[in-house]
Parts: structure tokens; C-alpha cells; sequence
């Protein structure tokens, strides 16, 4: 096991001393040379519960252990073991990604750093084009991969990766997750944070669900599609993003989100659920549809969603 999260509570006390609950008891596991997803929606604690990883934050209750140490007792060593890729863009002024990227090998490896690693990450991610150009004259999704590969370079036993395909295009999306896939084979463990929850599902081992601080569901995908039940999934693509849609009795439950409408159906309804479609489709209200076994994404809204939109 590399990391142990163990009862993790953290508080913030805003103006007037209103009390938000960060982390709220939160405990699991990560074991060596696994891809952990750790997914939530906006401010649901993820990034408060990286920071006290890294011992930038301090847990006000309960413990984690990195590689068998408290971190609590060792920030400074926690911050050694891990690297990091944050969310927000790393500024990279003048520097061109090489320059960037062999910065940070050098940094981390000392003498033992081989070159040959930035230009295996390149070719990997295929960034060449923009290896040589000024930071400032890159793309978003190019200081990304940067970003990435300066985390990576020279990885650190546990990688923590904040949505590492934002701004991203979906060919290098792919090459990225096998980078990221590769990096296990030495044993090295990857937290992927991340909204994108269906992307997740190709890439982790495992996932944990959190929401408002807590925890609500962990382990494979499978598992957490499992422990929401045997739906369906209906899509539609309505035609308008407010059309006004009448729910059918049959939908368990329902997110919407503009103008892309998602149901989950209880398998015994599929023929009624398709006439159903094709009904509002001849309306003109739908303009796609489709109907398949629950994903991920489904479980996720199932268990983060308060909002069932009314009929
Ligand atoms: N320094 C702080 N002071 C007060 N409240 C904070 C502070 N940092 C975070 N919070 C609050 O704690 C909650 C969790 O925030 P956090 O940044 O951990 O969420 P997140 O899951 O990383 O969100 P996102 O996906 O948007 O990055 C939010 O309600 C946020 O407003």
C-alpha cells in the first residue's frame, strides 16, 4: 500500500465564522502501481484532500500515511514521494517545454537524470512541434502536456494528476492515457482528479466518489456501476436547450444538463422507453437518442445528484 487515508476531516472557517466542511471523515486506500480516480464535482474537497497529501494542509482530525509514514509527522518527506501536476496552468514564461522539462528532471534526478526521457515523453505525447517554442506562444492544451511532463519526468512514487486533459485534443487525450497507464508498470501509484468521469473509467483501477466533503462510494468501476443496480441509460439530445420535456412515469431518475437529457430506465422498460423516443422525436422535441447498459457516469449523477428535474 502506498497511501492511507484514515478518517480525514478538514474545516475552513469563512467571514463571519460560517463553517465549511472540506474533507468530512473521509478514509481509503491506494495501493502500489494503481490508477486511483478520485471524483467529485466542483468543491467537493478533492483538492483539499491533495493538499493535505502533499502536508500543505493540515487534517484537523485523523491521518494519512505515506509509504507506511505519517504525514503529519513528515510534510517535507510527503512532498519528496509524490509529484505533481496542478490544476491551474503552470506558468512557463520564456521557457520552450524542453527547457522546461529538463529543468525539473534535473532538479528531481541530480547527475543520474537522462535526457532521453524528455524526448521519450515528447514523441509519446506527440509534442514535437512545440518542444523548442516559448511557453507563452504555446496552445493551452501544449502547456498542459508540459505541465504533465514536468510532473512525470522524473515521477515520484505517487502521482498526483489535477485534470490532466483539459485543453487537451482528443488524439493526444489517448496517447496521454497511455503514458499515464505506463507509469505503473515500475509501481508507481497515480491519483487521476478529475470531473470527467467517463474518461476516468478507461484509465482507473479504482475510484473513489466523494461529495460535500464525504465519501460516497469506492472501488473498480464495475463495482460502483454494480452498487447503483441494473439500469439502463437513456441519452437524448433535445432540440432546444429549455424544451419543455414530460417526464414518463418509467424514468428512475433524471439529469439534465442544457440541452443533453439523461435517464436511467429499469431494464424491464426498454420497449416503452424507445417508443417513447421515437414519439418525441417525431415531435421535433428530440433530435437523438439512445439507449445502453449504465456507465460510470450514470452511478456518479446517481449518487451526487440531488436534482431529478420535474415533469
Ligand atoms: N482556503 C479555503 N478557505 C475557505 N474555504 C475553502 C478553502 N479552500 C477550499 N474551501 C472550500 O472547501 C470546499 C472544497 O473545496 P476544494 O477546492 O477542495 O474542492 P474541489 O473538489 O477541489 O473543487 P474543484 O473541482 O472545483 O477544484 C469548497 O466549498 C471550497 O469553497
Amino acid at each position: 500500500m502506498i497511501l492511507n487515508v484514515e478518517n480525514v476531516t478538514k474545516t475552513f472557517t469563512g467571514k463571519g465564522k460560517s463553517k465549511t466542511v472540506a474533507n468530512d471523515n473521509l478514509s481509503f486506500r491506494i495501493n502500489k502501481g494503481e490508477i486511483f480516480g478520485l471524483l467529485g464535482q466542483n468543491g467537493a474537497g478533492k483538492t483539499t484532500l491533495v493538499n493535505q497529501i502533499l502536508g500543505v494542509l493540515t487534517p484537523d482530525s485523523g491521518d494519512i500515511h505515506l509509504l507506511g509514514k505519517s504525514i503529519l509527522e513528515s510534510p517535507a518527506r510527503a512532498r519528496s514521494i509524490c509529484s505533481v501536476q496542478p490544476q491551474s496552468q503552470v506558468p512557463l514564461g520564456f521557457l520552450t517545454p524542453k527547457q522546461a522539462v529538463t529543468l525539473i528532471g534535473k532538479m528531481r534526478a541530480g547527475k543520474t537524470f537522462d535526457p532521453k526521457r524528455v524526448e521519450m515523453l515528447f514523441e509519446a505525447l506527440d509534442m514535437g512541434e512545440w518542444a523548442n517554442r516559448e511557453g507563452e506562444k504555446l496552445s493551452g492544451g501544449a502547456r498542459r502536456l508540459t505541465a504533465f511532463c514536468m510532473a512525470v519526468v522524473v515521477p515520484g512514487k505517487l502521482v498526483i494528476l489535477d485534470e490532466p486533459t483539459n485543453d487537451v485534443d482528443p488524439v493526444r487525450r489517448r496517447l496521454l492515457w497511455q503514458v499515464i497507464r505506463n507509469l505503473t508498470d515500475d509501481g508507481t501509484s497515480v491519483i487521476l482528479v478529475t470531473h470527467n468521469v467517463m474518461e476516468a473509467e478507461k484509465v482507473v483501477d479504482r475510484v473513489a466518489i466523494i461529495n460535500q466533503g464525504r465519501l460516497l462510494a469506492e472501488g473498480s468501476p464495475s463495482e460502483i456501476k454494480r452498487s447503483v443496480s441494473n439500469q439502463m441509460r437513456m441519452e437524448l439530445s433535445l432540440s432546444e436547450e429549455l424544451a419543455d420535456i414530460e417526464m414518463p412515469s418509467w424514468v428512475l431518475s433524471a439529469h439534465r444538463n442544457g440541452a443533453r437529457l439523461l435517464f436511467s430506465v429499469d431494464p424491464s422498460y426498454v420497449s416503452s422507453s424507445l417508443d417513447w423516443a421515437k414519439a418525441q422525436e417525431d415531435k421535433g422535441l428530440v433530435i437523438d437518442y439512445s439507449l445502453s447498459p449504465t456507465t460510470i457516469e450514470d452511478a456518479y449523477i446517481e449518487l451526487t445528484s440531488r436534482e431529478v428535474i420535474e415533469s
